[in-house]
Formats: C-alpha cells, structure tokens, sequence
C-alpha cells in the first residue's frame, strides 16, 4: 500500500497567546488531514483559523502540541526535506540575480556546477523566464518574480509542495496565468501539493480536494469537498463551468458562517 505524502493525524498547536500575554491559544485542535502521493489539495478557511500553522507542520517547522505527523509513512521529526515551499513572501535574495537564486539550493546540495547552470536554466526556461537569468530580483515585475521563486521550488524536484498563499500579492491576470502555469507543471510532474488559500475560486479551480476549516480557536476541518472537474483545467474557463458554481454554492454554505465569525473576531482583536 503507497502512503499518503502528508499524513496530519489529531493535530493541535497551541501558543502562548499574541493578544493576552501569559495565556495560551489553541489555533488548531483535532486535525487530520491527508495528502495522497500527486494529490492536490487545498486547505480553505477564514482569516486567522491556522492555515498556515498547519502549513508550517507539514514543511516540518513547526512542531504540533499534540498528534502526529508522517511523510510517505514515516515520522517527521526534522524540517521536511521532502517538500519545497512556497510562501506569499518574497523568496529571491535580492543581492543575486533570478539564474543565482534558483541555482543556490541546488549548489547548498552539491549538485556539480555545470549541471547546476544547467537544471537552473532549464527550469527558468519552463516557468518563462528563460532570457531573463540575468535580472536582479528589483528588475522583474511581481509576476516574473513568483516564476523565479516557482522555479526556485521546483529545481529542487520535491516530492512534496506547500504553497501558501503564493499568488495573493498578484493582479488578477498574472494570478491566473500562473495558477495554469502552475497546474500545468503539476500535471507533468504529478507532485503531491498542500495549497493554502482563502480564496474559494482558486482553491476549487486548481484542487483534487478541497478541505474547509473552521474559525479559531481550535479549528478544524468542517467539510471536505472532492473536485470533480476534469483536467487539464483553465482556471478562468472552469469558474464559468455549472459544475465549478454547483461546487462552489456547497462549499460556501459550510464557510460561510465560519468566514463571518473570523471576521467578528478579527473586528474584536482590532477593538
Ligand atoms: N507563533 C505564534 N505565536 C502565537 N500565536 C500564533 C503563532 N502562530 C500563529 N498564531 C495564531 O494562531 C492563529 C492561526 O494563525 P495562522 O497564521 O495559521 O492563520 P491563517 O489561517 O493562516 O491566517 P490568514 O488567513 O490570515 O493568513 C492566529 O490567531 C495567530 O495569531
């Protein structure tokens, strides 16, 4: 039997409170969540519910309170060398050009240098950028710089990719030419990926599964939704599909409310 790439098994993280020094909060509690080997899966839920905690879990960076974590069935104990990430944040170092950046975690791993340049060329040509080697990270547009930071995950051939919000800070139609990018480069490579998002469209555009969670504290999965449009996909094209919207309505009505509540929360912090 193939164990699933990501297993999260009555997973709970609790921290010493942001808001209310000396007590403690439950951000997740009673999380079990899998990721089969080339599954796509992405984790829905309102603002501040422990999306990326559970992110962070499974990349191995954090450590639960409780429960356990397993990597193509084995323990994880240490930061997850079988995934690669990709986070919302800026990745590239802004003193090396894109071909340096993608290159660094192939030489950090030894790789011999020819072949290096070579893989690191060939990657930027895949995501599109392959006259663009020479830039500085100040010289590419937000778009170009999401392709280095993708070729830059994926040079690495990872079994496994967490991507977390990795889109949000593009306009709307360089967001979707790197969602296909990215799902075409998915269907190729058939890598197991956790996606975080807080948008629905994205997450049932790109998915095999979508998994709802509910407000904090303590959330957890509320629904779990199997996205049963066919491939390869258009993530513009499928949002216009009665399959896409049918999805959609059912997805929302499980959110909705919990979307509504992290809301009224995030209000009350603010307070
Ligand atoms: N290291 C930490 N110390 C204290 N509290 C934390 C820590 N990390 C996360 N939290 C709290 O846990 C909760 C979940 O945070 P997390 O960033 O995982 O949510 P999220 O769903 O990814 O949020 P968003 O949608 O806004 O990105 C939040 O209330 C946050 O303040």
């Amino acid at each position: 039997m193939q164990h699933p790439a990501i297993e999260l098994q009555d997973v709970a993280c609790t921290f010493i409170s942001k808001d209310a020094p000396g007590q403690r909060y439950t951000a997740v509690e009673n999380v079990s969540l899998t990721v089969g080997a080339g599954e796509f899966v992405s984790v829905v839920g309102p603002t501040g519910c422990g999306k990326s905690t559970l992110l962070n879990v499974a990349a191995g960076l954090l450590t639960p309170s409780k429960g356990s974590v397993r990597i193509f069935g084995e323990p994880l104990t240490d930061i997850n060398a079988r995934a690669g990430y990709m986070f919302q944040t800026e990745s590239l170092m802004p003193w090396r050009t894109a071909r340096d950046n993608v290159l660094a975690g192939l030489q950090f791993r030894g790789v011999p240098e020819a072949e290096a340049q070579q893989q690191a060329d060939d990657w930027l040509r895949r995501v599109g950028l392959g006259g663009f080697g020479d830039r500085y990270p100040h010289q590419m547009s937000g778009g170009m710089r999401k392709r280095a930071s993708l070729a830059q995950t994926l040079v690495l051939d990872p079994d496994i990719i967490l991507m977390d919000e990795p889109f949000s800070a593009l306009d709307i139609q360089t967001r979707q030419l790197m969602e296909n990018e990215v799902l075409e480069l998915w269907q190729s490579k058939k890598k197991a990926v956790l996606f975080i998002t807080h948008d629905l469209d994205e997450a049932i555009a790109m998915s095999d599964r979508v998994v709802v969670l509910s407000a904090g504290p303590a959330s957890h999965p509320i629904g779990e939704f199997h996205i049963d449009i066919d491939r390869p996909r258009d993530v513009a094209e499928v949002k216009a599909t009665p399959r896409f919207m049918e999805l959609h309505a059912a997805i929302w009505s499980v959110m909705r409310e919990e979307v509504l509540k992290g809301y009224q929360q995030q209000l009350l912090k603010a307070a």
